[in-house]
Protein backbone atom coordinates (compact mmCIF):
# COMPACT_ATOMS: atom_id res chain seq x y z
CA UNK A 1 0.00 0.00 0.00
CA UNK A 2 1.26 3.33 -0.61
CA UNK A 3 1.46 6.11 1.86
CA UNK A 4 -0.76 9.05 1.55
CA UNK A 5 1.55 12.14 0.31
CA UNK A 6 1.01 14.77 2.89
CA UNK A 7 1.19 18.53 0.16
CA UNK A 8 3.49 20.86 2.43
CA UNK A 9 3.59 23.22 -1.06
CA UNK A 10 -0.84 23.65 -0.86
CA UNK A 11 -0.69 23.59 3.03
CA UNK A 12 1.91 26.37 2.68
CA UNK A 13 -0.11 28.39 0.23
CA UNK A 14 -3.42 27.91 2.75
CA UNK A 15 -0.79 29.29 5.13
CA UNK A 16 -0.03 32.64 3.42
CA UNK A 17 -3.47 33.09 2.42
CA UNK A 18 -4.28 33.10 6.12
CA UNK A 19 -1.24 35.49 6.79
CA UNK A 20 -2.38 37.51 3.79
CA UNK A 21 -5.62 38.24 5.50
CA UNK A 22 -4.05 39.45 8.83
CA UNK A 23 -1.71 41.64 7.01
CA UNK A 24 -4.36 43.32 4.78
CA UNK A 25 -6.49 43.55 8.43
CA UNK A 26 -3.27 45.28 10.18
CA UNK A 27 -2.76 47.88 7.37
CA UNK A 28 -6.51 48.67 7.07
CA UNK A 29 -7.19 48.96 10.42
CA UNK A 30 -4.12 50.33 12.45
CA UNK A 31 -2.34 51.61 9.44
CA UNK A 32 0.86 48.73 10.17
CA UNK A 33 2.30 46.94 7.14
CA UNK A 34 4.89 44.21 8.96
CA UNK A 35 8.53 43.94 7.97
CA UNK A 36 10.86 41.06 7.75
CA UNK A 37 14.67 42.27 7.59
CA UNK A 38 16.61 39.04 6.35
CA UNK A 39 20.44 39.39 6.65
CA UNK A 40 22.89 37.33 4.68
CA UNK A 41 26.14 36.93 5.29
CA UNK A 42 27.83 35.42 2.70
CA UNK A 43 26.98 32.99 0.08
CA UNK A 44 26.29 30.01 1.72
CA UNK A 45 23.87 28.11 -1.16
CA UNK A 46 21.35 26.65 0.92
CA UNK A 47 20.46 29.99 2.44
CA UNK A 48 20.36 31.26 -1.13
CA UNK A 49 17.63 28.89 -2.03
CA UNK A 50 15.99 30.00 1.16
CA UNK A 51 16.38 34.18 0.51
CA UNK A 52 15.21 33.75 -2.94
CA UNK A 53 12.08 32.17 -1.91
CA UNK A 54 11.35 34.42 1.07
CA UNK A 55 11.97 37.07 -1.07
CA UNK A 56 9.38 36.72 -3.13
CA UNK A 57 6.68 35.32 -0.53
CA UNK A 58 7.34 38.38 1.78
CA UNK A 59 6.13 41.11 -0.90
CA UNK A 60 2.94 38.37 -2.07
CA UNK A 61 1.29 38.32 1.62
CA UNK A 62 1.98 42.23 1.01
CA UNK A 63 4.61 42.69 3.85
CA UNK A 64 8.07 44.94 3.59
CA UNK A 65 10.61 42.94 3.06
CA UNK A 66 14.48 44.30 3.88
CA UNK A 67 17.37 42.21 2.57
CA UNK A 68 21.16 43.08 4.39
CA UNK A 69 23.57 41.30 1.72
CA UNK A 70 27.35 41.68 3.76
CA UNK A 71 30.37 40.68 2.44
CA UNK A 72 31.31 37.07 3.61
CA UNK A 73 34.50 39.10 5.31
CA UNK A 74 31.99 41.33 7.52
CA UNK A 75 33.38 41.69 11.38
CA UNK A 76 31.46 41.23 14.29
CA UNK A 77 31.23 44.58 15.05
CA UNK A 78 29.68 45.58 11.88
CA UNK A 79 27.05 42.68 12.21
CA UNK A 80 26.30 43.55 15.94
CA UNK A 81 25.78 47.25 14.58
CA UNK A 82 23.23 46.41 12.12
CA UNK A 83 21.26 44.19 13.84
CA UNK A 84 20.57 47.17 17.00
CA UNK A 85 19.63 48.92 13.82
CA UNK A 86 17.16 46.87 12.90
CA UNK A 87 16.25 46.32 16.86
CA UNK A 88 15.76 49.90 16.98
CA UNK A 89 13.48 50.28 13.61
CA UNK A 90 10.22 50.54 14.69
CA UNK A 91 9.23 49.75 10.85
CA UNK A 92 10.88 45.78 11.53
CA UNK A 93 8.59 43.16 13.05
CA UNK A 94 11.46 40.52 12.20
CA UNK A 95 15.08 39.98 11.95
CA UNK A 96 16.20 36.29 10.76
CA UNK A 97 19.81 36.38 10.27
CA UNK A 98 20.60 33.68 8.06
CA UNK A 99 22.34 30.28 8.98
CA UNK A 100 25.24 28.94 9.25
CA UNK A 101 28.22 31.94 9.68
CA UNK A 102 31.20 32.58 8.24
CA UNK A 103 33.48 30.49 10.57
CA UNK A 104 34.84 34.05 12.20
CA UNK A 105 31.87 35.03 13.54
CA UNK A 106 30.16 34.29 16.56
CA UNK A 107 26.75 32.83 16.17
CA UNK A 108 25.44 32.18 19.44
CA UNK A 109 26.52 35.61 20.38
CA UNK A 110 24.98 37.16 17.35
CA UNK A 111 21.33 35.42 17.23
CA UNK A 112 21.52 36.59 21.28
CA UNK A 113 21.86 39.76 19.95
CA UNK A 114 18.26 39.86 17.95
CA UNK A 115 15.79 41.63 20.44
CA UNK A 116 13.77 38.57 21.61
CA UNK A 117 10.17 40.07 20.57
CA UNK A 118 11.58 40.26 17.06
CA UNK A 119 13.56 36.88 16.75
CA UNK A 120 11.26 35.45 14.00
CA UNK A 121 13.67 32.07 14.01
CA UNK A 122 12.68 31.78 17.65
CA UNK A 123 16.91 31.15 18.02
CA UNK A 124 17.39 33.41 20.89
CA UNK A 125 18.06 32.19 24.54
CA UNK A 126 15.15 33.51 25.88
CA UNK A 127 12.51 32.04 23.66
CA UNK A 128 14.63 28.68 23.22
CA UNK A 129 14.04 28.87 27.38
CA UNK A 130 10.27 29.85 27.01
CA UNK A 131 9.69 27.33 24.28
CA UNK A 132 11.25 24.60 26.57
CA UNK A 133 9.31 25.60 29.24
CA UNK A 134 5.59 25.63 28.10
CA UNK A 135 5.51 29.53 27.88
CA UNK A 136 4.78 31.74 24.27
CA UNK A 137 7.46 32.28 22.91
CA UNK A 138 9.11 32.88 18.95
CA UNK A 139 8.74 28.96 17.70
CA UNK A 140 11.47 28.25 14.95
CA UNK A 141 9.67 27.83 11.53
CA UNK A 142 10.77 24.72 10.07
CA UNK A 143 9.57 22.66 13.65
CA UNK A 144 6.38 24.55 13.40
CA UNK A 145 6.01 23.98 9.91
CA UNK A 146 6.12 19.85 10.72
CA UNK A 147 4.03 20.49 13.70
CA UNK A 148 1.40 22.33 11.82
CA UNK A 149 1.59 19.08 9.03
CA UNK A 150 1.34 16.43 11.81
CA UNK A 151 -1.42 18.16 13.70
CA UNK A 152 -3.73 18.27 10.29
CA UNK A 153 -3.01 14.70 9.68
CA UNK A 154 -3.97 13.24 12.92
CA UNK A 155 -5.70 15.67 14.94
CA UNK A 156 -4.55 14.99 18.70
CA UNK A 157 -0.90 13.46 18.66
CA UNK A 158 -1.21 12.43 22.54
CA UNK A 159 0.77 9.29 23.31
CA UNK A 160 2.21 8.87 20.39
CA UNK A 161 5.69 7.36 20.22
CA UNK A 162 7.41 10.57 18.23
CA UNK A 163 11.36 9.49 17.00
CA UNK A 164 13.20 13.02 15.85
CA UNK A 165 16.50 12.09 14.33
CA UNK A 166 18.98 15.03 14.94
CA UNK A 167 19.41 17.02 17.69
CA UNK A 168 20.14 20.37 16.56
CA UNK A 169 19.26 23.74 17.88
CA UNK A 170 17.48 24.61 14.72
CA UNK A 171 15.45 21.83 13.70
CA UNK A 172 16.11 18.81 16.33
CA UNK A 173 15.83 19.78 19.81
CA UNK A 174 12.90 22.66 19.24
CA UNK A 175 11.08 19.47 16.84
CA UNK A 176 11.20 16.96 20.28
CA UNK A 177 10.02 20.06 22.47
CA UNK A 178 7.23 20.59 20.41
CA UNK A 179 6.34 17.33 20.15
CA UNK A 180 6.35 16.84 23.56
CA UNK A 181 4.29 19.54 24.12
CA UNK A 182 1.57 18.05 21.92
CA UNK A 183 2.00 14.71 24.48
CA UNK A 184 3.92 12.62 22.37
CA UNK A 185 6.87 9.82 24.07
CA UNK A 186 9.77 11.59 22.62
CA UNK A 187 13.07 10.42 21.33
CA UNK A 188 15.62 12.26 19.76
CA UNK A 189 18.21 10.11 18.08
CA UNK A 190 21.60 10.97 16.39
CA UNK A 191 25.37 9.86 15.28
CA UNK A 192 26.20 8.38 18.59
CA UNK A 193 22.87 6.51 18.83
CA UNK A 194 22.97 2.93 18.96
CA UNK A 195 20.75 0.33 16.55
CA UNK A 196 18.90 4.11 15.43
CA UNK A 197 17.20 1.23 12.64
CA UNK A 198 15.15 -0.06 15.62
CA UNK A 199 14.67 3.13 17.28
CA UNK A 200 13.33 4.88 14.25
CA UNK A 201 10.81 1.62 13.84
CA UNK A 202 9.12 2.02 17.34
CA UNK A 203 8.02 5.39 15.70
CA UNK A 204 4.38 6.21 14.82
CA UNK A 205 5.61 9.90 13.69
CA UNK A 206 9.28 9.95 12.41
CA UNK A 207 11.08 13.25 11.71
CA UNK A 208 14.06 12.99 9.78
CA UNK A 209 16.42 16.23 10.21
CA UNK A 210 20.39 14.78 9.63
CA UNK A 211 21.59 16.55 6.37
CA UNK A 212 21.97 12.75 4.72
CA UNK A 213 20.80 12.14 1.73
CA UNK A 214 18.19 9.41 1.39
CA UNK A 215 19.63 8.03 4.75
CA UNK A 216 16.03 6.44 6.46
CA UNK A 217 14.84 3.89 4.03
CA UNK A 218 12.15 1.76 4.15
CA UNK A 219 12.90 -1.19 7.08
CA UNK A 220 13.62 1.76 8.72
CA UNK A 221 9.72 2.53 9.35
CA UNK A 222 6.61 1.30 11.29
CA UNK A 223 4.20 0.36 8.57
CA UNK A 224 1.67 3.07 8.60
CA UNK A 225 3.96 5.81 10.46
CA UNK A 226 3.93 9.13 9.85
CA UNK A 227 7.36 10.46 8.08
CA UNK A 228 7.98 14.02 8.11
CA UNK A 229 10.73 14.82 6.17
CA UNK A 230 12.82 18.10 6.79
CA UNK A 231 16.18 17.14 5.23
CA UNK A 232 17.48 19.19 1.84
CA UNK A 233 20.30 17.68 -0.02
CA UNK A 234 21.63 19.17 -3.52
CA UNK A 235 22.68 15.59 -5.43
CA UNK A 236 24.39 15.47 -8.62
CA UNK A 237 21.64 14.48 -11.28
CA UNK A 238 23.48 13.83 -14.78
CA UNK A 239 25.10 17.16 -15.91
CA UNK A 240 22.50 19.50 -12.81
CA UNK A 241 21.46 18.69 -9.29
CA UNK A 242 18.35 18.19 -7.79
CA UNK A 243 17.15 18.01 -4.35
CA UNK A 244 16.44 15.02 -2.18
CA UNK A 245 15.49 14.70 1.55
CA UNK A 246 17.18 12.60 4.03
CA UNK A 247 14.63 9.94 3.73
CA UNK A 248 14.68 7.45 0.46
CA UNK A 249 11.09 8.11 -0.52
CA UNK A 250 10.93 5.45 -3.25
CA UNK A 251 11.15 3.18 -0.93
CA UNK A 252 9.75 4.67 2.48
CA UNK A 253 6.28 5.38 0.63
CA UNK A 254 5.86 2.28 0.14
CA UNK A 255 5.30 1.46 4.17
CA UNK A 256 4.65 4.51 5.76
CA UNK A 257 1.19 5.49 6.20
CA UNK A 258 2.04 9.21 5.11
CA UNK A 259 4.79 10.90 4.32
CA UNK A 260 6.20 14.52 3.16
CA UNK A 261 7.85 14.77 -0.14
CA UNK A 262 11.52 16.72 -1.17
CA UNK A 263 10.62 19.34 -2.58
CA UNK A 264 7.52 20.44 -1.62
CA UNK A 265 6.89 19.31 2.00
CA UNK A 266 8.28 20.59 4.37
CA UNK A 267 10.57 23.70 2.87
CA UNK A 268 8.19 25.42 1.26
CA UNK A 269 6.09 25.40 5.18
CA UNK A 270 9.09 27.10 6.89
CA UNK A 271 8.76 29.87 5.00
CA UNK A 272 5.25 30.15 5.23
CA UNK A 273 6.07 30.18 9.06
CA UNK A 274 8.33 32.54 8.71
CA UNK A 275 5.58 34.97 7.56
CA UNK A 276 3.11 33.41 10.29
CA UNK A 277 5.74 34.55 12.75
CA UNK A 278 6.55 37.76 11.26
CA UNK A 279 2.99 39.21 11.73
CA UNK A 280 2.49 37.56 14.58
CA UNK A 281 5.48 39.39 16.08
CA UNK A 282 3.63 43.07 14.10
CA UNK A 283 0.68 42.29 16.50
CA UNK A 284 2.63 41.63 19.58
CA UNK A 285 4.95 44.31 19.18
CA UNK A 286 1.51 46.91 18.79
CA UNK A 287 -0.42 45.28 22.05
CA UNK A 288 -3.05 43.85 19.05
CA UNK A 289 -4.73 40.10 19.31
CA UNK A 290 -2.51 37.76 17.64
CA UNK A 291 -3.81 35.45 15.01
CA UNK A 292 -5.30 32.41 15.87
CA UNK A 293 -3.91 29.06 14.29
CA UNK A 294 -0.66 30.56 13.03
CA UNK A 295 1.41 29.44 16.32
CA UNK A 296 2.02 26.59 17.98
N1 LIG B 1 13.26 22.10 5.11
C1 LIG B 1 13.72 23.11 5.82
O1 LIG B 1 13.06 24.10 5.97
C2 LIG B 1 15.04 23.01 6.49
C3 LIG B 1 15.83 21.96 6.18
N2 LIG B 1 17.03 21.78 6.80
C4 LIG B 1 17.76 20.57 6.43
O2 LIG B 1 17.60 19.62 7.49
C5 LIG B 1 18.77 18.84 7.63
C6 LIG B 1 19.29 18.96 9.04
O3 LIG B 1 19.63 20.29 9.29
P1 LIG B 1 20.32 20.75 10.68
O4 LIG B 1 19.51 20.27 11.81
O5 LIG B 1 20.63 22.18 10.54
O6 LIG B 1 21.69 19.90 10.57
P2 LIG B 1 22.92 19.72 11.58
O7 LIG B 1 24.05 19.28 10.73
O8 LIG B 1 23.04 20.88 12.49
O9 LIG B 1 22.45 18.48 12.49
C7 LIG B 1 22.38 17.20 11.95
C8 LIG B 1 22.01 16.21 13.04
O10 LIG B 1 21.96 14.92 12.43
C9 LIG B 1 22.73 14.01 13.20
N3 LIG B 1 23.37 13.01 12.34
C10 LIG B 1 24.35 13.20 11.43
N4 LIG B 1 24.68 12.04 10.85
C11 LIG B 1 23.90 11.09 11.40
C12 LIG B 1 23.78 9.69 11.23
N5 LIG B 1 24.53 9.02 10.36
N6 LIG B 1 22.87 9.04 11.98
C13 LIG B 1 22.11 9.69 12.87
N7 LIG B 1 22.17 11.01 13.07
C14 LIG B 1 23.07 11.70 12.35
C15 LIG B 1 23.78 14.83 13.91
O11 LIG B 1 24.15 14.14 15.08
P3 LIG B 1 25.29 14.66 16.10
O12 LIG B 1 24.63 15.79 16.86
O13 LIG B 1 25.57 13.48 16.93
O14 LIG B 1 26.42 15.12 15.24
C16 LIG B 1 23.02 16.13 14.17
O15 LIG B 1 22.35 16.09 15.41
C17 LIG B 1 19.71 19.35 6.53
O16 LIG B 1 19.52 18.55 5.37
C18 LIG B 1 19.23 20.76 6.29
O17 LIG B 1 19.55 21.21 4.99
C19 LIG B 1 17.45 22.64 7.79
C20 LIG B 1 16.70 23.72 8.13
C21 LIG B 1 15.45 24.01 7.47
N1 LIG C 1 18.38 31.60 10.23
C1 LIG C 1 18.03 30.60 9.42
N2 LIG C 1 16.77 30.11 9.46
C2 LIG C 1 16.39 29.09 8.63
O1 LIG C 1 15.24 28.63 8.69
C3 LIG C 1 17.35 28.56 7.68
C4 LIG C 1 18.64 29.13 7.69
N3 LIG C 1 18.95 30.11 8.56
N4 LIG C 1 19.58 28.66 6.83
C5 LIG C 1 19.27 27.67 5.83
C6 LIG C 1 18.16 26.73 6.25
C7 LIG C 1 17.53 26.00 5.08
N5 LIG C 1 16.18 26.48 5.02
C8 LIG C 1 15.30 26.20 3.95
C9 LIG C 1 13.99 26.65 3.95
C10 LIG C 1 13.15 26.44 2.88
C11 LIG C 1 13.58 25.75 1.77
C12 LIG C 1 12.66 25.54 0.60
O2 LIG C 1 11.83 26.37 0.30
N6 LIG C 1 12.75 24.39 -0.10
C13 LIG C 1 11.93 24.08 -1.25
C14 LIG C 1 12.76 23.85 -2.49
C15 LIG C 1 13.55 25.00 -2.97
C16 LIG C 1 14.20 24.68 -4.32
O3 LIG C 1 13.48 24.34 -5.27
O4 LIG C 1 15.43 24.72 -4.39
C17 LIG C 1 11.20 22.74 -1.00
O5 LIG C 1 11.66 21.97 -0.16
O6 LIG C 1 10.22 22.50 -1.69
C18 LIG C 1 14.88 25.29 1.75
C19 LIG C 1 15.71 25.50 2.82
C20 LIG C 1 15.96 27.36 6.03
N7 LIG C 1 17.04 27.55 6.78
Amino acid sequence: MSAKIIDGKAFAATVREKVAGHVARLKADHGITPGLAVVLVGEDPASQVYVRNKGKQTIEVGMASVEHKLDAGTSEADLLALIAELNADPAIHGILVQLPLPGHLNSDLVINSIDPAKDVDGFHISNVGLLGTGQKSMVPCTPLGCLMMLRDHHGSLSGLNAVVIGRSNIVGKPMAQLLLGESCTVTIAHSRTRDIEAVCRQADILVAAVGRPEMVTADWIKPGATVIDVGINRVPNGEKHKLVGDVDFASAVEVAGAITPVPGGVGPMTIACLLANTVTAACRANGLDEPEGLTA
